[in-house]
């Protein structure tokens, strides 16, 4: 089969992938890290009320618009508290947050005052700079006005959102249920870290499940770990049966290759699912396999641990962001130039973990590339920053190529 370019397999895996049906309403703090289902308008004023921006007197700005000038001042208002109206000619004392006494249009910051006494013992303020119309005060929905767009139906609720929210009045919010991802990872020679090992038998250590869960630990997502299966088709089929009874994505690493011991298409037929063994013009992460079992998104990642990692968190992470709700396009990365040559011939594209080098000026950032190569290589990406894409159709890539870079923030859906 001749190799898919990226951009082709990009579109396949979108392709089969619509956002998971059902919502739920939670208050707002089971909000964060959830997926707004629909559009939600302001509920309520923000601010909710005229209040002071300043600690200061209130006042009519007409009776303060040439100052200095004196002002009886018998008038409280407070925060949590209702004041009286003012009457004309009058100032009232006002903290910062405290309502704004009917009549009143202007607060004169205190600093500019001085509370005196008049001739007759009735307390009194020395206005001491002009007051302005509107002057440090803010006007109930300068902010936010009820009914008005406020939080779009897709967003990944953060700090943002939640503060927007609550400061509008929404006590709770309509999500999306949480995406199911079901994983697994295939291989007779897995053992989780820390198993012993049998005797004489060479093992490797099972990386990409704990990648994966790291990857999916979201609070839009709820992962189910169906742990290391072995290279028997009977045994595959009955992990896939279960995954895909629950989940709306099953993710699997390894056995996706040619070899007699790579069962994962058959065992996908077997359970009449749809699979599609790619080879994406892409190093690493040639073998990607892609297709649906029952309701479920099938997603065959390739074991290499370096190579399941970068198809993790790009078609992984574009699958999701569609079956959640979330925009969903394809990785889009920024430009940033190569700092040294890499080696490398036309035809795949290559994913590169990298550096940003410190900026020095104007420009695109630029990037070090780091570590040798290699699909099975992990330790080069903990110096990391993220990913260059170097282009398949590229000859050659001397120092200044453009690329682009994804960012772990872009990649891991938290910048
Ligand atoms: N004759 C060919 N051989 C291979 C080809 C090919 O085109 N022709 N492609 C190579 C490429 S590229 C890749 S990538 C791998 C993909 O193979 P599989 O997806 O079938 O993966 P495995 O064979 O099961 O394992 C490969 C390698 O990765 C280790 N591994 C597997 N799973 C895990 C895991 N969960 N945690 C850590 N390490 C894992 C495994 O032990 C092997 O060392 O095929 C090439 N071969
Ligand atoms: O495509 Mo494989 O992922 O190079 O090792």
């Amino acid at each position: 089969m001749a190799p898919v370019p990226v951009d082709t397999a990009f579109e396949a895996a979108l392709a089969l992938a619509s956002p998971v049906e059902g919502t739920e309403r939670v208050a707002l703090p089971a909000a964060p890290g959830r997926i707004l289902a629909t559009d939600s308008p302001a509920a309520g004023p923000y601010p909710a009320f005229d209040h002071a921006a300043v600690d200061g007197y209130a006042l009519r700005a007409a009776d303060g618009a040439e100052a200095p000038v004196v002002l009886p001042c018998t008038d409280l208002s407070l925060p949590g508290s209702r004041p009286a109206p003012l009457a004309p000619g009058r100032a009232a004392r006002i903290f910062t947050g405290a309502p704004i006494p009917d009549g009143a249009d202007s607060v004169v910051m205190q600093e500019a005052c001085a509370a005196v006494t008049l001739p007759d013992g009735t307390p009194a303020v020395r206005i001491g700079t002009a007051a302005a119309a509107g002057g440090n005060l803010r006007r109930a929905g300068e902010d936010m006005r009820p009914g008005e767009a406020l939080l779009t139906a897709g967003s990944l609720l953060d700090a943002r959102h939640l503060a927007a929210a609550a400061a509008a009045d929404i006590g709770a919010l309509e999500v999306r249920r949480r995406v199911r991802v079901a994983y697994l990872s295939c291989g007779n020679e897995l053992l989780p870290p820390g198993a012993p090992a049998a005797a004489g038998i060479p093992a490797a250590r099972d990386s990409n499940r704990p990648m994966l869960a790291a990857l999916l630990a979201r609070p839009w997502i709820e992962a189910r770990d169906l742990g290391i299966q072995p290279d028997q088709p009977e045994r595959l089929q009955a992990a896939l049966a279960e995954a895909a009874g629950w989940a709306d994505l099953v993710v699997t690493s390894g056995g996706m290759s040619v070899g007699e011991t790579d069962h994962l298409p058959e065992a996908v037929a077997r359970l009449e699912g749809e699979w599609a063994a790619l080879q994406v013009a892409m190093k690493p992460g040639k073998p990607l396999g892609l297709g649906r079992l029952g309701a479920a998104v099938l997603l065959g990642l390739p074991g290499n641990p370096y190579a399941a990692f970068v198809g993790a968190v790009l078609f992984g992470g574009l699958v999701l962001r569609r079956l959640s709700g979330q925009p969903a396009v394809r990785p889009p990365g920024r430009r940033a130039l190569l700092a040294e040559a890499v080696s490398r011939r036309p035809g795949r594209t290559d994913f590169l973990p990298v550096a940003l080098v410190p900026a020095q000026g104007e420009g695109p950032p630029r990037l070090q590339v780091l570590g040798p190569g290699g699909s099975a290589r992990l330790a080069p990406l903990l110096a990391a920053d993220g990913l260059a894409e170097v282009a398949g159709d590229l000859a050659a890539a001397p120092a200044g190529t453009p690329v682009r870079f994804h960012s772990f923030a872009e990649l891991f859906g938290t910048g």
